[in-house]
This record gives structure tokens, sequence and C-alpha cells, in this order.
């Protein structure tokens, strides 16, 4: 069965299912009819089961063999989260503290997986002395986590979820260094700070703030509070991103003309809204109103400075929507005393909340709102429930879009990835097991791909040396830091794609280990490298090679290799010893490179052999060596 996670902004995905765990508190909230539905869509298709809608069903869902996915209601539809079954395979609960005002139902949502946490309006002390106490943080713009935060939290930090978009408070290096992710909530809140900017635009060409002030002064000023129209004039927007592009539909609605500066937007994406887009210098020489959109990044730091004010149109008008940094405030400051600049309408400031030296709050010309821009009950709803999905998914070390400090690759590539991520981790996790004496420097990869030089290996890169450094490291490795640390460790990293015909995106990977000696001699391969490769079929990951010897198993689990003589009996003589210590055989695959040739049996089994019985597995006649692979499973 397939319902639709609602995401507003992003491809609708359908997300299947076996079994469905109904939150009752967002249920709750869903009319009638749309419960109805939905229970009738789930009662038809019997191999779906309805868990019910406590958590403590959910509890009991953990040890479940089948896949849960919870549903809610939102103001957008039913929404799907296949990442609440993951948390439940985690043993305790995770601790998430929640540092600013976030929407109850996310914070609900945490709730079923982690012990939340929340404390408003820490000071500095008061965050570093809690942060080594939790394993998440949610926060907004106020919050700034910065590197002494990640140090103070000792390593216990894994997830920074930032409840919003702009990610400039959180010092996204030190969260890398530290293998923390930062998730942020990319979406949710895109209309409403466009529907503010709109705002600030209209009531700043129309003096709305100065005007209502004037009355509630006592005055009934009908000459000083004329404004200027809106219609015909050019809006120019700096940075046509996500807001930008809903500023720009809804400007057009009020009759401007709009143009853009982003030196990476795509001039069919503007086109499609009617945009043109231009040079930074020919938006400042052509705009009546300017809004800002972009991020605060060092490019972006003071772009509005007095060079820039000097070129833009004398008795224009700036919105800052965007981050206080972009704008220079003394130059503007400066730029309205010489009347070059009319008017400003400002949500946001370098310092927030700003000094009472502030040179523009208090101005008349200047119209403020306190950061106002994502605050609707709307958009901090869904934001909640976004960063809620994001904290949640990145706790249990799933793949999310919103990561921002990893490799991460947009969302149609990722979902391309997903099942060869796991395969990847398998793969160097068995290579290093194989390492005699986990002495090597050199990891090469190699990618058996259609794409050819076009595939985007960055993740599965990330994968494959996380899946490594994770037996062979205390740290807690992840694909933030598995590059970093692999480069600590003086470990180099070399990867090939070779073209290969399919439709697949990747037909096979091999993982080698330039190694002196391997503790399983057989896994060598012909150019002496400790060699593993592995593809995914029908959507689950096997190993397909080990040395120059093929196999074919699932990685999961405990998996046993016997390097044997091609003779009959010797199978039965080694089950017959797993049997003898009641370990039970999952599967098995029997490879060998030709007919009487030397065979490498891999064994699947549940539960880990024991150095006796290797040693008599060992001394089985015909049995060359063994080796064992403990826990495969990515
Ligand atoms: N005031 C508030 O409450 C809110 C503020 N924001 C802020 O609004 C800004 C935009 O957010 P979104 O549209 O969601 O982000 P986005 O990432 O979709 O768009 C940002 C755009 O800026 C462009 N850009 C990057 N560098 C640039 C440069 N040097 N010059 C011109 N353009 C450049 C990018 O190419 C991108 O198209 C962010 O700074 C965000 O933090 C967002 C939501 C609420
Ligand atoms: O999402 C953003 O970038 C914002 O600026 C919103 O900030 P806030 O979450 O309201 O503190």
């Amino acid at each position: 069965m397939f319902l639709r996670p609602f995401k507003s902004g992003r491809k609708k995905t359908p997300v299947q299912w076996d079994a469905v765990w109904i939150n009752a508190a967002a249920f709750n909230q869903c009319t009638r009819r749309a419960e109805a539905r939905v229970l009738k869509m789930l009662a038809t298709t019997a191999q779906h089961r309805v868990l019910g809608t406590s958590s403590s069903t959910l509890a009991k869902a953990a040890t479940a063999p089948f896949k849960v996915t919870a549903i809610r209601r939102s103001s957008k539809g039913i929404r799907a989260s296949t990442s609440v079954r993951a948390s439940l395979s985690t043993n305790g609960k995770p601790t998430v503290l929640v540092a600013e005002k976030l929407g109850a139902g996310g914070v609900e949502m945490l709730k079923e997986v982690a012990d939340v946490r929340t404390v408003l309006n820490m000071t500095k002390e008061q965050l570093l002395e809690n942060i080594s106490t939790v394993d998440a943080i949610v926060i907004r713009s106020a919050t700034k986590v910065t590197r002494e935060v990640f140090e103070a939290s000792k390593g216990r930090l894994r997830v920074v979820g930032r409840a919003g978009v702009g990610i400039d408070n959180v010092d996204l290096t030190a969260a890398s260094e530290t293998g923390c992710l930062v998730v942020n909530a990319p979406t949710a809140n895109t209309i409403a700070a466009a529907e503010h900017g709109i705002s600030l635009l209209t009531a700043l060409a129309r003096n709305v703030a100065q005007a209502d002030a004037s009355m509630k002064a006592g005055g009934w000023d009908r000459t000083t509070y004329v404004g200027v129209s809106v219609v015909g004039k050019t809006l120019a927007i700096i940075g046509f991103g996500k807001v930008g592009g809903e500023v720009a539909r809804r400007a057009k609605g009020l009759g401007m003309t709009v143009i853009a500066f982003d030196p990476y937007a795509s001039e069919e994406r503007a086109a499609a809204v009617g945009v043109k887009l231009v040079s930074f210098d020919e938006a400042l020489a052509t705009g009546d109103f300017f809004s800002l959109h972009m991020p605060l990044t060092p490019t972006t730091k003071n772009l509005f400075d007095d060079a820039a004010f000097a070129k833009i149109k004398k008795g224009s008008r700036i919105i800052n929507v965007a981050r206080g940094g972009v704008i220079d405030e003394a130059a503007l400051a400066r730029a309205l005393d010489a009347k070059q600049v009319a008017g400003a309408a400002l949500d946001v400031f370098a310092q927030e909340p700003p000094a009472a030296d502030n040179p523009l709050v208090n101005r008349k010309d200047v119209i403020c709102t306190p950061h106002l821009g994502a605050s609707t009950k709307e958009a901090q709803e869904e934001v909640s429930y976004e960063i809620a999905e994001a904290v949640v998914s990145a706790l249990n070390g799933e793949l999310t879009s919103s990561v921002v400090n990893a490799p991460m690759v947009p969302p149609e590539v990722l979902k391309e990835l997903a099942p060869y991520v796991g395969l990847a981790q398998s793969l160097g996790h068995a290579a290093v097991q194989l390492v005699d004496d986990h002495g090597f420097s050199e990891v090469h990869i190699t990618y058996h791909s259609p794409r050819g030089d076009l595939l985007d290996s960055r993740l599965l890169r990330a994968n494959v040396v996380r899946g490594i450094l994770q037996q062979i490291t205390t740290s807690q490795v992840n694909i933030v830091n598995a590059d970093l640390l692999a480069k600590k460790r003086g470990v180099r990293i070399v990867e090939t794609v070779v073209p290969s015909e399919g439709a697949a995106v990747l037909n096979s990977l091999e993982v080698a280990i330039v190694s002196r000696a391997s503790r399983f001699s057989s896994a060598v391969n012909g150019r002496g490298q400790i060699s593993v490769s592995g593809a995914v079929k029908s959507g689950k990951p096997f190993l397909t090679q080990i040395g120059d010897f093929d196999v074919d198993l699932a990685t999961e689990g405990e998996v046993l290799l016997v390097r044997q003589n091609d003779q009959p009996g010797i199978i039965a003589t080694v089950a017959s010893e797993l049997a003898k210590k009641e370990i039970n055989i999952s599967f098995m695959s029997v490879g060998r490179t030709g007919r009487g040739a030397d065979a490498i049996m891999a064994i699947g089994i549940d539960g880990s052999p024991d150095k006796e019985l290797l040693g008599a597995i060992s001394s089985v006649r015909g049995v060359q060596e063994t080796a064992a692979l403990s826990n495969l499973r990515a």
C-alpha cells in the first residue's frame, strides 16, 4: 500500500510499509471522514497490520519483524513517517534538548522516541553545562552552537536539529570534526518568510508602522505618511532560492516587475516565474525595492556596504528578511542619512536582539520586526514536524536529505543510492575484518556503474570508510566524520569508477585494502589486495566475491569463511561441528575457481563461533583455513 508523505515544495514520493502505527495524539485531529478513509484503506490490504494508537503498542512493535510506519495528520493532509520505526531499534531512549520554542506536534513526535528536555532561554553557561548530557539539541536562530559547545558535549552530542533554514548559528566545521550531524527544516517556513517579506514591502511603501505609532501617540497626520505605490515598480530580489521565488510570485501579483540576482539560480526556474536574472550591479542600478533572501556566508557578509549603496538607485527601499549580517548596518544608516535609501524594513539584525545603540532600530525611516519571518502558527507546527523527523532519522544514523554537513546529495540521488549505502558499509566492515593486524594505509574502492564518471560516489565512499573505521576505532564514526578520521589515521582512499552496462546505478562495488597480510589468505586477490565485492539483489546487499572467489550471501549477521579442497564430505563435517555447538546455519554459499580446485564456503550462522569451534573446523581434513566475520549488517 502507498500513502504519500506530504512535504511542501518537495517531490512527493510514495512510502511503502508492512504495518502501520497510528499516532493517537495527532490522529485525533483528523476529520472523521479522513480517519475512516485511511482505516478502510489499511483494512483492505490484508498484509498490513494496524498496530494501534498508543506508544506502548509502538514499543511492542519494536521487536516486530516487519517495517512499521507512523502516520499522522498535518494541515496539508495525512503524513507518513518511516523514521519512527527506525527509532525503535535503539536500546534505551536518547535524550533530546529542546532549547527554543518548538511547535507542540514536533515535541510530541520526539517524545515518542526520546526523553525530551525543554529548557528555553538558556545562558551560554547553562548550555555548556547541559550539552554533555544530551544526544541531540533542537534550536532555532537564537542559540549559538559554537565549537566550545561541541567540545563541552564531550562527544555525546550526535545531532543538532535547526528548526528552520539558516544554519549560520552553528559551527559546521566543529560539528563535522566531532561527528555531529546537523539537520535543518529547509522547506516548512518558506511561505511564512515570503509572506513576511511582502508584509514588510507593503508596510514600508505605505508607512503603516510609522502612521500607526503616530496615531497611538494621539496624532492624526495625513500628510507625513503619504506613501509610494508598488505597482509598476521594480523589485530586485537578492538570493533567488525558495523564499526569493515565493516573494517573486507574490510581487508579480502586486503588479511589480521582478528581477533577481543569484549567481547559482537557473535561468529556466527564473523564467518560469517571469523573473529576469541580472548581475549584482544591474540589480543595484534598476531596483526600486530590494528584498534580500540569501544565506549569510563569507561571500554575502556585508554585501550591502557603502560601495553597494553608492550604486543603488537613489530613493530606493530595502527589505531584509534574510540575515542581518548581509547588510553593513552602519553603511545603511549612512545611506539613509544621505536619502540614497528612502527607507528600510528589517526583520533581522547583525546582532540579535540588537544593541541599544544599533544605528537603525530607532530611526523613523526604518521599520523593524524581531525576527518574525518564520513565526506563523502554521509554519511553526510544520517546522516542528519537519525537524522532529529529521532529528529522529539522524539519531538513528539514517540518511536524510536535510543533513547539512554530510556528503549529502540531492533527494532524488539519495533515493537512488539508498540501497547501496548498506552494501558500502557492510563491505567496509567485511574487508577490514580480513586484515591481519589492522595495519593499512590505503583503501581502493571500485564502482562498476553505467554512470561512469558521472556517478556521485561521495555517499558510498563515506559509508565504506565508515564501515572500515567502525571496526577499528572507539571514536564515534558516521558519514560526517568518516573521511576526516581516515585522513587523521593516514589512510588514503583511492576511488575508481569502471563504466559497465545495465540499468541500475551501481552493478557492483569492490573494497580492497592494501595490507601486508590477511587473516584469511584466500581474501587476497590477484593484485595482492584484501578484497571483497558486493552487489544489491532485489534491494538487498550481497557479498559476491572474496579475493578471487565467487560467493553469494546476504550481508546479514555472522559469517564463517572456510577455505577447503573441493572434495566430498567437508561441508557435512563442518555443519556437524556447528551443530555440536548448537549454532544454526541460516544460509550457505560455496564458490570455487574451477572444478576440483579449492573452494570457499561462506556460511551464515546465528551466533558467534568461539576459538574452540574455529579450531575444530580448521582441523577437519581438507579444510585449509577459516575466519569469522562478525555482524555484516550495516
Ligand atoms: N527571517 C526569518 O525568520 C527567516 C529567514 N530565512 C532566511 O532566508 C534566507 C533564504 O532562505 P531560503 O530561500 O529557504 O534558502 P535557499 O537556500 O532556498 O535560498 C538561498 C538562495 O541564495 C542564493 N545565494 C547564495 N549565495 C548568494 C550570493 N552570494 N548572492 C546572491 N544569492 C546567493 C542561493 O543560490 C539560493 O538560491 C536564508 O538566509 C534564511 O536563513 C528563512 C526563513 C525565515
Ligand atoms: O529559518 C530561518 O532561517 C529563520 O531565520 C527562522 O528563524 P527562527 O526559527 O524563527 O528563529
